[in-house]
């Protein structure tokens, strides 16, 4: 296909799945919502095994978006509604193939979307190819992105062998999110934070993603995947690389992920030495959790980042479930000032520190200090907050979705940072450190996380959006 085929809006998406947990919970809602905006322009054909009515899709779709919580508006619904086919039906049935193909007709620029199970991906694609609709197509697939680094590198060859790069959008819903796609701007467009943002003045980079529930129950689909996995080797890595790559030099999809690609080939693969693993007390007794299981719900570990502006900085990430809170930021550690013989007292400033809340409430707060009036130092903080001096954003599904419709690749990790990111963690899936437990609602196994910080900054208690 020729590339610029490829950028050009499509005129329908065919959603795999559309039956499922996902769409359910999230995907038609995104849908709807880019509708009520006016900013869908395509119809949608739902495929997925349930022998269903296209009446019963109708109102599946329905309760699923006012269970999440949208106001339906009957209208806007209508409209939706009126974009809805449904085609039923074994994927890995050439039959279905088959329908599909008319139903689409000789011209449609389609975007296939498979929030489908990832065994799935493989044989979806090649069904597609050898029944010829992958012509001027996008196919979206949702993460995982393979289990570990071969079955990575594996799918790959797998969906390129019928599918250029190009044509290939690999989900990951962190890089929809508002903040996230900030990051670019606030670092390059912001001299104050350019300037500072290197091993010059920074000491250490600490990312938290904390969830303050349990894996719940979705046990069947955790236990075989753990922490590390879930949200580590894709989230959180390529949230550290937007906030460490080099600038981009053009406006490109490709532009931005050659640099996060760049910057995730120069991050020494992991070391299990400085890595630590948790599991919440009572993760084993979730249903399809199994009774022996050593699956991390918790993973903290250090990274180096080999390069003339990070080297010798170390990144700290960790995630957990069941933690005390739920927030995610990204918290810079700057160097320490010069000792102040000014003051009365001989002392240090704290450290500063500039945080990027992602999640819940997203904002940036510079943490500084000022003098209090015994001589010592009491701490100075610059908040803000994104929804209120930004507005409100689309949400990670709806920038996504609209992204692969309209054929913007940005948010989409490029087969080059999917695969380093599972070189970067595969010495930790090969050598696993034994887990520790920790209670639930606690900051997971504090002990051996405090140990993995020793002689640089300690873990700092997340900025949650109640704190003032
Ligand atoms: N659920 C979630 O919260 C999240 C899920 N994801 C990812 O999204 C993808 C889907 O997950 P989820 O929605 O939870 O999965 P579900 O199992 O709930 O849904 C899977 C969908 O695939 C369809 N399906 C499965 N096998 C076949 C088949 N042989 N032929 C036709 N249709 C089939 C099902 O149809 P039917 O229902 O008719 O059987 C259903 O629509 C996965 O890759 C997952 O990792 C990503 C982020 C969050
Ligand atoms: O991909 C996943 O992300 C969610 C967290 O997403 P968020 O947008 O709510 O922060 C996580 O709970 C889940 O385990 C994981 O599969």
């Amino acid at each position: 296909m020729a590339s610029d085929d490829n950028r050009k809006p499509a005129d329908t998406l065919v959603d795999f799945g559309i039956t499922g947990d996902l769409a359910r919970k999230m995907t038609l809602r995104a849908l709807y919502r880019l509708e009520r905006r006016g900013l869908l322009d395509c119809r949608i054909i739902g495929v997925a095994a349930q022998d269903w009515t296209l009446a019963q899709l109708i109102e599946h779709a329905k309760t699923s978006i006012a269970d999440s919580g949208e106001k339906v508006d009957e209208t806007v619904f209508e409209r939706f509604a009126k974009r809805l086919s449904y085609i039923s039906g074994d994927v890995t049935d050439d039959a279905l193939y088959a329908r599909l193909a008319e139903e689409l007709g000789p011209d449609a620029r389609a975007v296939h979307y498979l929030q489908m199970p990832p065994s799935l991906f493989g044989p979806i694609v090649e069904k597609l190819g050898a029944h010829d609709m992958l012509t001027g197509a996008r196919v979206a697939v949702e993460k995982p992105f393979g289990h570990d680094l071969d079955s990575a590198r594996d799918l790959n060859t797998r969906l390129r062998a019928v599918l250029a790069e190009e044509q290939l959008l690999r989900l990951d819903h962190f890089l929809g999110k508002a903040p996230v796609i900030e990051v670019e701007y606030l670092r390059f467009a912001n001299l104050a934070l350019a300037e500072l943002w290197d091993r010059h003045s920074v000491s250490a980079i600490q990312i938290t993603m904390a969830e303050n529930f349990g894996v719940e129950d979705r046990g069947a689909f955790y236990d075989p995947v753990g922490a590390l996995r879930d949200v580590v080797q894709n989230h959180l890595l390529q949230v550290l690389a937007l906030v460490t790559m080099e600038p981009p030099v053009g406006a490109g999809a490709d532009d931005l992920r050659d640099k996060t690609g760049e910057l995730l080939k120069s991050v020494s693969a992991a070391d299990p030495k400085h890595y630590v693993r948790g599991q919440y007390a009572g993760y084993l007794d979730v249903p399809g959790v199994r009774k022996d299981s050593d699956t991390e719900t918790y993973a903290a570990l250090r990274l180096e980042i080999d390069n003339w502006r990070w080297a010798g900085v170390p990144i700290f990430l960790r995630a957990g479930k069941a933690m005390a809170e739920r927030v995610t930021e990204v918290r810079l550690h700057l160097r320490r000032s010069p000792r102040l013989a000014f003051l009365p007292k001989l002392q240090q400033a704290e450290q500063n520190q500039i945080v990027l809340r992602i999640d819940p409430n997203p904002g940036l707060r510079l943490a500084l200090t000022a003098k209090d009036n015994d001589g010592g130092w009491v701490p100075l903080t610059l908040d803000s907050s994104f929804a209120q001096e930004l507005g409100e954003p689309l949400e990670p599904y709806e920038r996504l979705l609209h992204g692969a419709l309209v054929g913007d690749a940005q948010l989409f990790a490029r087969e080059d940072s999917v695969e380093e990111s599972w070189r970067i963690v595969q010495p930790l899936i090969d050598a696993a450190p034994p887990v520790h437990s920790y209670e639930r609602g606690s900051w997971g196994p504090t002990a051996e996380a405090d140990k993995l910080v020793r002689g640089h900054a300690k873990w700092h208690k997340p900025w949650t959006p109640d704190e003032v």
